[in-house]
């Protein structure tokens, strides 16, 4: 691949294939200017793990493309000369992320259906990526300065993450420590419908498969929603496995899941008001119907690692007003619900109403005025 003159931009000659590698897209004085940027000057959210910034378009969830209603965000100018001019335009979102020691990000194939072309550019400390299909695993080790491309197979039919762990074993059998690690990706919105087929990963392929079954299981979800019975341990029942989707739920608050709006799952939490007290409500809302399925899975992890690490928080009778956080670094559709477990964060703060206000400023993702329009 020599697009632009830069014959360094080779494919790796491993499985997955269209892995298109560039060693030293940038030097390393550049480098240590960017990472003093990152760490001196951008502002990043208060919290442990990954943490990420975004620039470019959002994402709307109802049309799987480019949301009209959210302003293009510049690229800041030390963000220009790092945009990769192999494809023939600029990307549409960029999303820089900051990987502390010890944080990673969960197997998944970015959504088919939204994007497109594919590429990461590592800054910092190297980090192991592990490509994953079936039982095949494939280590790639994700150098500092070099920027990969991620097509074909490696794009569509591998998942890719990072393991959440403080050191990398190499294939030499030495153990290296992480460290701070910065990575941007970019991502280009996919012009026509992915095609890929595959079942597995591809929210396309999903999506219409799942449409039918939709259809039959709205009136009936729709029903059920609105003669819910409060109650937290009541999610898993709410759905019934072979229905795809729920209908739109009004609600308060939506969190964001995910490591970049372009794949944040938007989800409504109805916290008990003054009406509901002592109730719990919990709804969930997602129009993005083809990854359903894979949402599913992720809300029952959740409550698996919700019950197991504090069972009595799921009785209702102690709730009055809970905000519930749901962190899930993953996003695509869910394959492996153990990776799920041990992946995801939830954290469940219980407030009295007074205190609402509270966990608003201590969370600012759960207000929608903040992060959804
Ligand atoms: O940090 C990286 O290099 C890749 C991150 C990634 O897979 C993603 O944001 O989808
Ligand atoms: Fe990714």
């Amino acid at each position: 691949m020599d697009t632009d003159g830069r014959p360094k931009f080779q494919e790796l000659p491993i499985q997955p294939r269209g892995i298109f590698w560039e060693d030293d897209f940038i030097s390393p004085e550049h480098e240590q200017r960017l990472l003093s940027i990152f760490r001196n000057e951008l502002e990043w959210a208060d919290r442990p793990g990954r943490l990420s910034l975004h620039y470019g378009y959002s994402f709307d969830y109802k049309t799987f493309g480019v949301d009209p209603d959210i302003p293009y965000k510049e690229f800041p100018d030390w963000l220009k000369p790092l945009i990769p001019t192999t494809e023939s335009r600029p990307p549409d979102q960029v999303c820089l992320q900051y990987y502390p020691p010890g944080a990673g990000i969960p197997p998944h194939a970015d959504a088919h259906g939204a994007w497109d072309q594919l590429y990461a550019l590592s800054m910092g400390a190297p980090a192991i990526m592990q490509f994953r299909k079936g039982e095949e695993r494939v280590d790639v080790d994700l150098t500092p300065r070099s920027m990969m491309q991620m097509a074909g197979d490696a794009r569509l039919h591998w998942t890719h993450g990072i393991k959440k762990r403080k050191t990398d074993t190499l294939p030499d059998g030495t153990v290296r420590v992480r460290a701070d690690r910065w990575s941007i990706t970019y991502r280009w919105v996919r012009e026509g419908e992915c095609e890929c087929g595959n079942m597995d990963l591809c929210d396309v392929a999903q999506r219409r498969i799942g449409t039918e079954k939709e259809k039959r299981s709205l009136k009936e979800l729709e029903a059920k929603v609105a003669t819910q019975d409060p109650g937290a341990c009541e999610v898993l029942n709410w759905y019934d496995r072979s229905a795809v989707e729920f209908p739109i739920v009004a609600g308060e608050h939506v969190v964001e899941l995910g490591p970049d709006t372009s794949l944040t799952y938007p989800v409504q939490v109805i916290c008990g008001g003054p009406e509901t007290r002592d109730e719990l409500v919990f709804h969930i809302f997602t129009p993005l119907q083809g990854t359903f399925l894979g949402f599913i899975a992720l809300v029952e992890a959740a409550l698996i690692v919700l019950r197991e690490k504090s069972p009595s928080a799921c009785e209702p009778q102690q709730a009055g007003g809970v905000w519930w956080k749901f962190e899930f670094p993953w996003h695509g559709p869910v394959k492996n619900l153990e990776d799920m477990v041990s992946m995801c964060r939830v954290t469940l703060e219980v407030h009295r109403d007074e205190l609402v206000h509270d966990a608003n400023t201590k969370f600012p993702k759960f207000s929608p005025a903040l992060q959804f329009r």
